[in-house]
């Protein structure tokens, strides 16, 4: 061979090139000779390995065997137990089983010798069926050569969904607010229709679980107008066979997102809805438990988020970027995008978005947290702004007359005379807003002598007057169930705020950060300096800023997960870590808020409702609702930091708040003392572990005339125990429920309205044809039984009303009163 078509020297050649000079030198034999004897070395361990590496290809361990039997009954496992059967196990097969006719099978040994043995052994050896005419044949049958093609066109499709995956992935708005592009009114409208279906869920709920006899009152007029419209609901004939399903109601909950499409975020919501929410929703008006009275609107429909969590991940130029997951882990999306676009995100915390993907792109160097090897630094920024004085943009009907009016400043007046009903948009269908059942509005009118039902009469006829006198809004067209109040878009904004809180939660398990700890904590004491200048640049005032540490896979962090001040930067001369440093780096570790004409401390990690005009919509609500007397005492289940409660306090004798965050529960505290109310006690604990000891503590008290529950539960909705405890208390007579999750809602709100002797056993003995008292345990109750033994009057749906707290996403909250 021609020396200049010598193939290159591999490096491991060269070592060994290197050792043969060595022992050249030690030899004494001049430069030329010793050059020219290791570059001969060198070709020829080239040569040799090349050679090799061919014999392998051309395959030198392997046989190809043909004429294996077909069908389905011989595959892989047929030639493996031939191949045992001559002494060969244990070799790695190949075998077309895509192909039954084509029997064609490839064994792979381990040395050549051992090839060419196995192959002469097998060319007389016994076919592993009679008759069967075998061939062997050395190296790899070109089909598997072909094979290896295919594994490559194989990989090219998986290569190509992933770059078709990519392709899908959502846009950052897609995924965080995926309605951003329906217009307003058409996502109030679904909403509605949502909640529609969740009311008529809760019927359907409730009526599986009642013998007839048992049926309440509430329940036999539902029934009476609503039967199609249940048997349509529930897929079929309501007389039988659908024992154990009171909570399937819940399927009415998860209508109403489909046709707007998008992946949900965070606060985006899964999509996974039906597309024909609306019709589904006419169809159910019938047999919804208790009228719907509308839904109210948000005041503001843009950068309405006072607090928004970021992702620290790779945009999709796999670069580092602080945003919005563009989809979900779960769908194999792990694109961040930054959140400028979407509409919800408050300019406050795109700016310091920006400002962290800046300084973790182009300064740190420390990796952005990645989920699937456990292994970067920066996984999230939580940014959370605080306005001193809430600002609630006047209704909409004034905004619209008035061509966009200022928010005006809510002062104590304006909250006190706030109308929530103002923002409340109405449907014209008819049915979907059903009369109350007499009985139950007597009862609510004897009983309050401000019969509530009756103000919130006048302030639908109102609202639908005024839409009256306003041409067809958004499109709609009237008696096709459109929303008839007018929805205007051109919106006030927010005003910037007082206070901006900032986290950065860290992984302090990278391997970097444990190897290099002076080195992270300059990188905390950095990205807190860009931070700050970036909000100094936008006339932000960012007040503080925590280090949450958190090694867990997820970037949920549990709420007690270490939170730490920003380690502080000496000042010259003057020791690390004092008091001064410390507060100069970090700041005072929480936010304030104003709502209903009071003030809220928040810590980074305690619950705060994140649209705040919204929010005061929604309270004054519940405070409507709650009605409340001098000699009550309230209850608020899942309290967060006290806001319900606290606003309520001065109608009433005690609150009592329970929340399972124990930093919730302490601004709770704080923002008692804040606004100088000292009736209100709040407890730390989970509400199923807690609310029984605050009943036998407080509510059998002769301070209280009756004890009125407010419950604004997590998505997951209330535990089993905590709806006992409630059923139990019989001086719970009012019980306002607050939910964020229509399914749960459902199955929650069902539970309160059946009898206990129902609850044991469903509607087993008369009519439920199939349906088994176990099923319904099982379904209710799992291993225990927490519905067992009681006497209790169950509750009856009295209204509700939706709200849009979350605009540009599929999320619906709903206010629902519940008497007894
Ligand atoms: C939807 S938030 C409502 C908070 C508060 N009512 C508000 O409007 O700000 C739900 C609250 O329930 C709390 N929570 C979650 N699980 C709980 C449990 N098992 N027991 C008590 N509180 C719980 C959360 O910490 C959160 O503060």
């Amino acid at each position: 061979m021609a020396e200049a078509s010598a193939p290159p020297i591999a490096v491991s050649a060269l070592r060994r090139e290197l050792d043969f000079v060595k022992s050249l030198l030690k030899s004494g034999r001049s430069i030329e000779e010793m050059v020219a004897a290791a570059n001969a070395a060198a070709r020829v361990a080239s040569r040799a390995s090349l050679e090799a590496k061919t014999a392998t290809q051309k395959g030198g361990t392997e046989l190809t065997i043909r004429g294996l039997p077909t069908g389905p009954d011989w595959d892989w496992r047929g030639l493996k137990r031939w191949l045992q059967s001559r002494g060969l196990g244990q070799r790695a097969i190949r075998f077309s089983d895509k192909d039954p006719d084509s029997p064609v099978g490839v064994v792979r040994f381990s040395t050549e010798s051992e090839c060419r043995a196995a192959a002469d052994m097998l060319a007389t050896a016994e076919p592993p069926v009679r008759g069967a005419a075998i061939t062997i044949e050395p190296g790899m049958a070109p089909e598997y050569a072909n094979k290896s093609r295919k594994r490559q066109r194989d990989d090219d499709e998986e290569e190509g969904a992933r770059g078709s995956k990519a392709a899908r992935t959502p846009d950052v708005c897609e995924a965080v607010c995926p309605w951003h592009k329906v217009p307003y009114g058409q996502q109030l409208t679904d909403k509605h229709a949502r909640i529609v279906l969740a009311l008529a869920g809760v019927t359907d709920a409730v009526n599986h679980r009642t013998r007839p006899a048992n049926r309440p009152d509430w329940l036999r007029d539902v029934l009476a107008r609503g039967r199609d419209a249940l048997a349509t609901l529930s897929g079929g004939d309501d007389r039988g066979g659908r024992g154990g399903r009171g909570g399937r109601g819940g399927r009415g909950g998860r209508g109403g997102a489909g046709r707007h499409g998008g992946a949900g975020g965070r606060d985006g919501g899964r999509d996974d809805t039906t597309a024909d929410t609306a019709s589904a929703a006419a169809a159910a008006a019938p047999a919804v438990c208790c009228p719907l009275l509308g839904i109210l609107r948000s005041p503001l429909l843009e950068r309405y988020r006072n607090k928004s969590e970021f992702t620290a991940g790779l945009d999709e130029h796999e670069k580092p970027c602080v945003g919005f997951l563009r989809g979900a882990f779960q769908d194999g999306i792990t694109c961040v995008g930054s959140p400028a676009p979407t509409r919800h995100t408050s300019l406050a915390a795109v700016t310091l978005a920006a400002a962290a993907t800046s300084y973790i792109r182009d300064q740190s160097a420390f990796a952005v947290y990645d989920k699937r090897n456990k292994e970067g630094y920066w996984r999230l920024l939580l940014v959370r702004d605080g306005c001193r004085k809430t600002f609630l943009p006047v209704p909409i009907t004034a905004t619209a007359a008035a061509g966009g009016a200022a928010p005006t400043a809510l002062d104590s007046p304006a909250f006190a005379s706030l109308d929530p009903f103002t923002y409340l948009v109405t449907f014209d269908t008819p049915a979907a807003v059903p009369a109350p059942p007499a009985a139950a509005g007597a009862a609510a009118e004897a009983e309050y002598d401000e019969g509530d039902l009756k103000s919130s009469d006048v302030a639908m006829k109102d609202a639908a007057g005024s839409a009256a006198a306003a041409a067809a809004p958004c499109g709609a067209e009237a008696g096709k169930g459109m929303p008839v109040a007018e929805v205007c878009e051109a919106e006030p904004r927010q005003p910037a705020p007082d206070e901006v809180l900032v986290m950065v939660q860290v992984n302090p398990n990278y391997t970097r950060a444990l190897a290099e700890p002076a080195v992270a904590a300059r990188e905390l004491r950095q990205i807190t300096a860009a931070l700050r200048a970036a909000a100094a640049a936008a006339g932000l005032p960012l007040t503080t800023v925590r280090v949450q540490l958190h090694s867990g896979v997820s970037n949920a962090a549990p709420f007690d997960a270490p939170l730490l001040e920003v380690p502080g930067e000496p000042a010259a001369g003057e020791p690390a870590g004092t008091a001064e440093a410390v507060a100069a780096a970090g700041g005072p570790g929480v936010i304030h808020d104003a709502l209903c004409e009071l003030k809220f401390r928040i810590s980074p990690t305690a619950f705060f409702q994140v649209n705040s005009p919204a929010t005061c919509v929604l309270y004054k609500l519940v405070g409507d609702w709650a009605a409340a007397r001098p000699k009550t005492l309230l209850l608020d289940i899942c309290c967060g930091t006290g806001t319900i409660g606290l606003m309520l306090a001065s109608k009433v004798a005690k609150v009592v708040g329970v929340d399972n965050v124990e930093s919730a529960i302490e601004d709770a505290r704080v923002n008692a003392a804040l606004n100088g109310i000292d009736n209100a006690e709040f407890v730390a604990g989970k509400a199923e572990d807690a609310l029984q000891g605050i009943l036998d503590l407080h509510a059998a008290s002769e301070a209280y005339e009756d004890v009125v529950a407010v419950c604004d539960p997590p998505r997951a909705g209330l535990h089993k125990s905590v709806l006992r405890a409630l059923l139990d208390c019989a001086k719970i007579r009012r019980l306002v429920f607050v939910s964020c999750n229509p399914d749960n809602l459902v199955a929650n709100v069902a539970l309160l309205c059946v009898a206990p002797q129902d609850v044991g056993g469903g509607r087993g003995g008369q009519d439920a044809g199939g349906s088994s008292g176990a099923a319904y345990r099982s379904h209710y109750g799992g291993k225990q039984d927490y519905f067992a033994n009681g006497s209790w009057t169950p509750f009856r749906p009295v209204k509700a009303t939706a709200l849009d707290l979350f605009p540009h996403t599929a999320h619906v909250e709903t206010v629902m009163l519940l008497e007894r």
